[in-house]
C-alpha cells in the first residue's frame, strides 16, 4: 500500500509544460538568422525542451542512458531467434564497453547505466546496478508474467533510477534495454492498449522466420485471451502480459517527467513502455522525444498513438538504448543553434519575420 502511495505521489508531481518557457523560446528562434522555421523539427525540439525544463536555456550536456534488464518465461514458447543466456552475456558485453550501445552512447557523451531488474543471471558482473524483483518472468502465455505488486517493486525501480540520475544533474535520459523475448510482451501489451490485431503489430524480433512468426502471433493472441488484461489498468497490463525491464522503463519515464528531465525513447520495447507511461499519466507524453522508428511494425503504431515523430529513420531493430543515444547529438545540437546562432537584432536590424500569435508562431 504505502509502495502505490509513492506512485501517486510521483504521479502527482508531474505538471503541465511550461508556456511561458516556450513563448519566449519560439520568440527566440523566430530571432535567429535564418528564415523563419527554416530548422524544421529542431525548432520544436528547442520550444518543447523550455517547456520540460521552464528554461530559456536549457542544457542537455549530462546525459544517460538505461538500459533496463530482464528475461522472459515465455521464450519457453520458442518465440525468440536467440537463447535466453543472451540476455545475461550481453550485460557482461554492456560492462565491458562492448556493446552497440557503449560506442554510441561514448560518440553521444552520454553515461550508460545498466540495471539487473530481473534477469536470470545470479552472478553478475561488477558494474550492474542489482535492483532485481525477480528472477525472470513467468510464461505469459500461461498464466500472468508477474504479480501486481511485483509490476509496482519494478515501477519503483525506474522511479528510483530516474531520480537518482536526477539529484546528480543529468539532464536528458535515454531509454535502453536488454532481454531476449521482449518483443513478445512488448507486441502484447500494444495489442492491448491500442486495440489493434496481434497480426499487424507482431514483428520478427530479433530475427525469427516466417513459420515463427505465425507462432509467435498465436503466443501472443492466447496471453492475452488466458490473461485478460484490462486495458485501463495500466499496471494490470504491465503485469499480465509485460516484462520486469518494461515496467522499470515505464517508471523510469514517470520518475524523469515528476522531475522535468526530458526522455528519449529507442525501440519498440521502449516505446510499449512509454504507451503504459502516458495510459497512467497522460502528461509524460510532453517530455517523451521518439529517437527514431524502429522495424518492429508495433513501434510505428505506439509513436502513432503518442502524436511522436522519430529522430531518425534508420531501419535499426536492435535495441539497448541504440537509437536514443544516436538522437542524443541532434537533440543537443537544437540547443547549441538556439545558444550560439546570432538573432537579427545581434546584427542590428529588425526581425524580417512577420507578426507573431500569442505563441509566438508566424501570422502568414
Ligand atoms: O528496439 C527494437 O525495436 C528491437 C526490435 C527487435 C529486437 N530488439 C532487441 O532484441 C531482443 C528482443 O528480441 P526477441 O526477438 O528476442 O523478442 C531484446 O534484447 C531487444 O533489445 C529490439
Ligand atoms: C546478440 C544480441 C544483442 C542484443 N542487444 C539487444 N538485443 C539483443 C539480442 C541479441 C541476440
Amino acid at each position: 500500500m504505502i509502495y502505490v502511495e509513492k506512485l501517486l505521489q510521483v504521479v502527482n508531481r508531474i505538471e503541465r509544460l511550461n508556456i511561458v518557457s516556450m513563448h519566449q523560446m519560439r520568440r527566440r528562434v523566430n530571432n535567429l538568422t535564418k528564415p523563419l522555421g527554416s530548422l524544421g523539427r529542431l525548432e520544436e525540439i528547442a520550444v518543447r525542451l523550455a517547456g520540460i525544463t521552464g528554461s530559456v536555456e536549457p542544457s542537455v550536456d549530462n546525459k544517460a542512458i538505461i538500459v533496463m534488464c530482464g528475461d522472459h518465461g515465455v521464450v519457453q514458447e520458442g518465440v525468440s531467434a536467440y537463447p535466453q543466456e543472451v540476455t545475461g552475456l550481453m550485460m557482461a558485453n554492456f560492462i565491458r564497453q562492448g556493446a552497440a550501445v557503449n560506442v554510441l552512447a561514448h560518440q553521444a557523451g552520454a553515461e550508460v547505466h545498466v540495471v539487473d531488474i530481473g534477469t536470470l543471471l545470479t552472478d553478475l558482473p561488477e558494474g550492474v546496478v542489482q535492483r532485481k524483483v525477480r528472477p525472470g518472468t513467468a510464461n505469459m502465455a500461461k498464466g500472468p508474467a508477474m504479480t501486481k505488486e511485483e509490476a509496482v517493486a519494478a515501477l519503483h525501480v525506474g522511479i528510483d533510477t530516474a531520480y537518482e540520475l536526477a539529484d546528480k544533474g543529468i539532464e536528458v535520459i535515454g531509454l535502453g534495454e536488454m532481454g531476449i523475448g521482449n518483443t513478445t510482451p512488448s507486441s502484447a501489451m500494444t495489442a492491448v492498449f491500442t486495440n489493434h490485431p496481434v497480426e499487424q503489430i507482431t514483428g520478427k524480433g530479433s530475427g525469427i522466420n516466417d513459420e515463427a512468426l505465425a507462432a509467435k502471433t498465436k503466443v501472443i493472441e492466447q496471453a492475452i485471451q488466458v490473461n485478460r488484461p484490462n486495458p485501463g489498468d495500466a499496471v494490470d497490463v504491465l503485469a499480465k502480459v509485460g516484462g520486469l525491464e518494461i515496467a522499470g522503463l515505464v517508471g523510469v519515464i514517470l520518475g524523469a517527467a515528476a522531475r522535468r528531465v526530458p526522455v528519449v525513447i529507442d525501440g519498440v520495447i521502449t516505446g510499449a513502455a512509454a504507451l503504459a507511461a502516458c495510459r497512467i499519466e497522460p502528461r509524460c507524453q510532453d517530455y517523451l522525444f521518439a529517437s527514431h522508428l524502429s522495424v518492429e511494425p508495433a513501434h510505428r503504431i505506439v509513436l502513432d498513438e503518442l502524436g511522436l515523430k522519430p529522430v531518425l529513420y534508420l531501419d535499426m531493430r536492435l535495441g539497448e538504448g541504440t537509437g536514443a543515444a544516436l538522437a542524443l547529438p541532434v537533440i543537443e545540437s537544437a540547443l547549441q543553434l538556439v545558444a550560439k546562432m546570432a538573432t537579427f537584432e545581434d546584427l542590428g536590424i529588425p526581425s524580417p519575420a512577420p507578426e507573431e500569435d500569442e505563441f509566438g508562431f508566424a501570422v502568414q
